[in-house]
C-alpha cells in the first residue's frame, strides 16, 4: 500500500522548500507547478489551446509563453484565469496521475503530490492525507515580492486568487508552520511521516 499525500498550501507559503526536504530523504515527490510547465511547452496541445485563446501577444520572441505576462493577465482576472485553467489543469492531472501510478507500482511506501489548487480543485477527496505549508500572509507577501520581483500589488492579486490558508488551514489534516526557518519546517515535516509511519 502506498500513502498517497497532497502537500498544498499559499503561493509562495513554502511548499517547493518542504518538498525539497522530503526529495533530499528520497520519498517521491510529484509536482504540479512543474507537470503545468511541461504541458505548455512548445507543440504540447494545452500551448495551441492558450495562444487560440490568449493571441501571440503573450508569446516569447523565441515562441515560448511569456510567463510573466500571462501572469498578468490571469491573476488580475478571474473569468481569464478560469479559462487558462480549463484548458491547462486536465493535462496536468493526467500526468500526474500516471507518475502516481509508476510510483505505487514501484511499490513506495508514500508519494508526495505537490499541489497549489489542492482544496480550491477538491482533490482533497483523490489523496490520503492532506498536509497544509503555512505562513502569515505578511510573510507571505515578503517572499513572494522578493522571489517574484512583484510589486506589493502584483504579490496581493496572486495571493488572493487562491483559497484564504486560513480556510485551507481547517481543511487540512496536518499543518506545517513555516513563519520560522527552513530546518524548523523541516523538522515538522519530518515529524508528519513519522507520525504516519511511512519513513524507512
Ligand atoms: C499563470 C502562469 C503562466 C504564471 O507562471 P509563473 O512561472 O509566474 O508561476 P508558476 O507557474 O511557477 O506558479 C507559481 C504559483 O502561482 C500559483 N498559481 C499558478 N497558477 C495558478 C492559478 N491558475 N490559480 C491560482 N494560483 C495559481 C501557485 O501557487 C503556483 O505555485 C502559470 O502559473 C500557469 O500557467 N498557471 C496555470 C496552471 C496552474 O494552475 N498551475 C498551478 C498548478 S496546476
Ligand atoms: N522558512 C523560510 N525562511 C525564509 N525563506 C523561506 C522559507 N521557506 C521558504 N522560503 C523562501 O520563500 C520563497 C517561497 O518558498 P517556496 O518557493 O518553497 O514556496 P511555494 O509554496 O513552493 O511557492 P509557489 O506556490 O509559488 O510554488 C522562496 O524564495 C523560498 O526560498
Amino acid at each position: 500500500m502506498t500513502l498517497i499525500v497532497g502537500l498544498t498550501g499559499g503561493i509562495a507559503s513554502g511548499k517547493s522548500t518542504v518538498s525539497a526536504y522530503y526529495r533530499s530523504l528520497n520519498i517521491p515527490v510529484i509536482d504540479a507547478d512543474l507537470e503545468a510547465r511541461l504541458a505548455v511547452k512548445i507543440g504540447e496541445p494545452a500551448y495551441k489551446k492558450i495562444v487560440a485563446h490568449f493571441g501571440t501577444g503573450i508569446l516569447q520572441s523565441d515562441g515560448d509563453i511569456n510567463r510573466m505576462r500571462l501572469g498578468e493577465i490571469v491573476f488580475s482576472n478571474e473569468q481569464e484565469r478560469l479559462v487558462l485553467n480549463e484548458i491547462v489543469h486536465p493535462d496536468v492531472g493526467r500526468r500526474m496521475d500516471e507518475k502516481q501510478r509508476l510510483a505505487m507500482e514501484n511499490g513506495e511506501k508514500v508519494v508526495i503530490l505537490d499541489i497549489p489548487l489542492l482544496f480550491e480543485n477538491k482533490l482533497n477527496e483523490k489523496v490520503d492525507k492532506t498536509i497544509l505549508v503555512y505562513v502569515t500572509e505578511d510573510i507571505q507577501r515578503k517572499r513572494l515580492m522578493e522571489r517574484n520581483q512583484l510589486t506589493f500589488e502584483q504579490a496581493i492579486k496572486r495571493i488572493h486568487a487562491q483559497m484564504p490558508l486560513e480556510k485551507k488551514r481547517i481543511l487540512a489534516d496536518e499543518l506545517i508552520d513555516n513563519n520560522g526557518t527552513i530546518a524548523a519546517a523541516a523538522m515538522q515535516a519530518k515529524e508528519i511521516l513519522e507520525k504516519w509511519n511511512v519513513l524507512n
